[in-house]
C-alpha cells in the first residue's frame, strides 16, 4: 500500500473540510481524486504530505506516519502543486535544480536527475530561460519537472492540466503515463471526467469532504442504479408498439432524442442490445444506428452528488 488514510477529520475553524476521509492508494496505480470546487482534494493532499496538522486519523505513507522529520520517506514523495511555484529569478534548470536539491545532495547526481526531467518534459530549447519567457503550457510542464526530478515513488499533483492548451494537456496526460510505466505511483486531482477516465486505473469521488465512492469505472457503473444506455434510429413505429416496448425488461426510460431517434435507459445489468433486437424483429420494423453505452463518470458523478461537475 502506498498511502492509507483512516478517518481523517479536518477542520478550519467551524468548517469541517475532511469529515472521517478514507483513502488507500495501492502501489503502481494512478489514482484520479475527483469532486468539485471547495470538496477538500487539497487539504486531503496537504495532510497526507504532512503541510498541515488535522484533527483526527490516522495517515500512512508506505507504511509509516509522515512526521516533520521522516526525510527517508519524504524522499520518495514528489510533489507537483496546484498553483505554478517557480523562482522567476532563476533559470529552467536552475529551478529544477533547487527543488531536486531539496532530496539530492550529490551534485554530480543532481545534474544527471535535473537533465533527465528536462528531457523528460521535453523543455531542452528552454534551460537557460526564465519563467517570464515560458508560456502557460511550459511554465506547467517546468512545475512539473520540479516535483518529479528526484524521481519520486509516489507523485501527488494537484489539478497539473487546470488552464493550458489542448496540446499541453495532452502532453501532461501522457507524462503521467510515462511516470506511471516508469514505476511510480500517481495520485492526481482534477475537475476532468474525460481526463480521470483516460488515464485513471482506479478514481474516487469526493464530496464536502468525504469520500463518496471510489474503485474502477467498470465497479462505479455498477455502483449507480442506471445501467446501459441503447441508443437507437427507429423508422415508422406506432405509439402502440412504443408501449409494447416500453414492457422490456429492466427498461427504465425511453425518450424521444431526435427525428426517429430514440434513447433507452435500463435499470441494470447490460446485454439488452439482444432483446431489443429480437423484439424490432419479431415487429418488422427497420432500425439503423443502434449503439449501447455503459454510464460515464459523469453521470456516475451525477446520480451519486446530484451535481454537475462540469458546472462547478
Ligand atoms: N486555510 C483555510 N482556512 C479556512 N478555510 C479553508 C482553508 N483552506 C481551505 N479552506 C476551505 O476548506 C474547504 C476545502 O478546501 P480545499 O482547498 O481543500 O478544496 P479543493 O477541493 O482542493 O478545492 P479547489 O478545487 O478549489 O482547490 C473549502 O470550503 C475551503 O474554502
Amino acid at each position: 500500500m502506498a498511502v492509507e488514510v483512516k478517518q481523517l477529520v479536518k477542520r478550519y475553524g467551524k468548517l469541517v473540510a475532511l469529515d472521517h476521509f478514507n483513502l488507500s492508494v495501492y502501489k503502481g496505480e494512478i489514482l484520479g481524486l475527483l469532486g468539485p470546487n471547495g470538496c477538500g482534494k487539497t487539504t486531503l493532499i496537504n495532510s497526507i504530505l504532512g503541510l498541515l496538522t488535522y484533527d483526527k486519523g490516522e495517515i500512512d505513507v508506505f507504511g509509516e506516519e509522515l512526521k516533520p522529520d521522516t526525510y527517508k520517506i519524504k524522499q520518495r514523495i514528489g510533489v507537483v502543486p496546484q498553483d505554478v511555484a517557480l523562482f522567476e529569478e532563476l533559470t529552467v534548470f536552475e529551478n529544477i535544480d533547487f527543488f531536486c536539491g531539496l532530496y539530492i545532495e550529490d551534485k554530480a547526481e543532481r545534474r544527471r536527475l535535473v537533465n533527465e526531467a528536462i528531457k523528460f518534459v521535453e523543455l531542452d530549447k528552454y534551460s537557460k530561460f526564465i519563467p517570464k519567457k515560458l508560456s502557460g503550457g511550459l511554465k506547467r510542464r517546468l512545475n512539473i519537472a520540479c516535483g518529479i526530478a528526484h524521481q519520486p515513488d509516489l507523485i501527488f499533483m494537484d489539478e497539473p492540466t487546470v488552464a493550458v492548451d489542448a496540446q499541453s494537456r495532452n502532453f501532461i496526460l501522457e507524462g503521467i503515463k510515462r511516470l506511471n510505466e516508469n514505476g511510480s505511483t500517481i495520485v492526481y486531482t482534477t475537475h476532468y471526467l474525460d481526463e480521470a477516465e483516460q488515464i485513471s486505473d482506479r478514481v474516487v469521488i469526493m464530496d464536502s469532504g468525504q469520500n463518496i465512492a471510489d474503485g474502477t469505472l467498470e465497479q462505479l457503473q455498477q455502483k449507480v442504479n442506471q445501467g446501459e444506455i441503447i441508443n437507437i434510429e427507429l423508422f415508422d413505429i406506432s405509439p402502440e408498439l412504443i408501449e409494447e416496448m416500453r414492457e422490456l425488461p429492466n427498461l427504465n426510460t425511453i425518450e424521444k432524442t431526435g427525428k426517429n431517434k430514440w434513447r433507452l435507459v435500463f435499470d441494470e445489468g447490460n446485454n439488452h442490445v439482444v432483446q431489443l433486437v429480437k423484439f424490432i424483429e419479431e415487429h418488422e420494423l427497420s432500425y439503423t444506428q443502434l449503439y449501447s453505452q455503459m454510464p460515464d463518470l459523469n453521470s456516475i458523478f451525477l446520480e451519486l452528488t446530484g451535481k454537475e461537475l462540469r458546472d462547478q
